[in-house]
């Protein structure tokens, strides 16, 4: 089945199901990655990640559910040779030349691509020097380079990394985010699997995170991290400033510091607002206010905390 390209995401999953044995690896997971959109994909060690990849890119078969890639059935060879893919468990023929890798890839993809394409796409991944060196003598983090460079050549409208920067060097990881922001500027889709939450919170406009075969919990990063929280120095604390405080959200006393939460949907934008009449009010109710922080949670709390526990997940 085929549908108008630009109408359809990059990449659509509904109901996805895979047992192997007697064991459920993933059990009802549907989303979608919107065209030049970077989606994170996150969960704990065995959470059904790769499966789920394989599954959307065709290479593994749902017992139920279904999905798309640009508009095909997952199924169809011409969907995936528009697609770009990283598997987290990379080898590449060791006999072969970098260049070499990269020349057989294009083919397989059935694309045009001259060699000065290639050699620069060999460049973007550090590899310039090593374009004609055989793969046999490369270090696991240069053939990890060479694996981006193959899921980048044939100029991809979508790609999936799966574990990009298992095996990279810090200057490696940095180059792999500058990678995936310009595929978005150029409005490539990017589906990207990372246990480094750092770098999915720095690159992905929308995170989907996985525990035991199932969505958790899904959203933007704004949706996600939304709950917001003040850290507040305080002395001179009175019934009736914790009263104000507690008004505001939950409050967590360590000494003088008092962190208040402010709520899973806090607009960021009313917080200065907010702020400015809580020191107003404390200070009336004969609080010394120190210091007021506003901070919002990091992804990996909230990560955390959803894992820990799943009914707080409401996103
Ligand atoms: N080929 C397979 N045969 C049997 N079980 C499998 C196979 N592939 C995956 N599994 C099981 O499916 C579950 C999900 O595995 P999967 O590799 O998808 O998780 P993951 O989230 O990618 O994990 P990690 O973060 O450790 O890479 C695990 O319990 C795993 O043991």
């Amino acid at each position: 089945m085929t549908l108008s390209a630009t109408a359809t995401p990059a990449l659509w999953c509904y109901g996805l199901h895979k047992k192997y044995g007697a064991r459920q690896a993933v059990g009802e997971v549907s989303f979608a990655v919107e065209r030049g959109e970077v989606v994170g994909l996150l969960g704990p060690n065995g959470a059904g990640k790769t499966s789920v990849i394989k599954m959307l890119l065709g290479l593994v078969r749902p017992d139920r559910g279904e999905s798309m890639l640009l508009g095909h059935r997952s199924s169809v060879p011409e969907a995936r040779a528009r697609v770009g893919y990283l598997p987290e468990l990379f080898r590449y023929q060791p006999w072969l030349t970098a260049r070499e890798v990269l020349a057989l890839h294009v083919r397989l993809a059935g694309a045009r691509v001259t060699d000065v394409e290639q050699l620069d796409c060999l460049a973007l991944v550090g590899l310039a020097e090593r374009a004609g060196d055989r793969v046999g003598g490369f270090s696991k983090g240069m053939q990890q380079r060479l694996g981006l460079a193959v899921a980048l050549v044939a100029r991809p409208e979508l790609v999936v990394l799966d574990e990009p920067t298992s095996a990279l060097d810090p200057v490696g990881r940095v180059d792999v985010r500058d990678i995936v922001l310009d595929l978005r500027t150029r409005g490539v889709a990017v589906l990207l699997n990372s246990h480094l939450i750092g770098e999915v919170e720095r690159v992905c406009d929308r995170v989907v995170i996985l525990d035991q075969g199932r969505v958790a919990a899904s959203g933007t990063l704004d949706e996600l991290l939304g709950q917001s929280e003040l850290r507040l120095e305080l002395t001179g604390v009175t019934d009736a400033v914790h009263a104000r405080l507690a008004r505001v959200g939950h409050v967590e006393r360590s000494g003088d510091r008092y962190v208040v939460a402010l709520g899973t949907r806090a607009e960021p934008a009313a917080t200065p607002d907010l702020v400015a009449e809580l020191v107003a009010d404390l200070v009336r109710a004969g609080a010394r206010v120190h210091a007021v922080e506003p901070a919002r949670i990091t992804l990996e709390e909230r990560l955390l905390g959803i894992l820990r526990d799943p009914a707080g997940a409401d996103s």
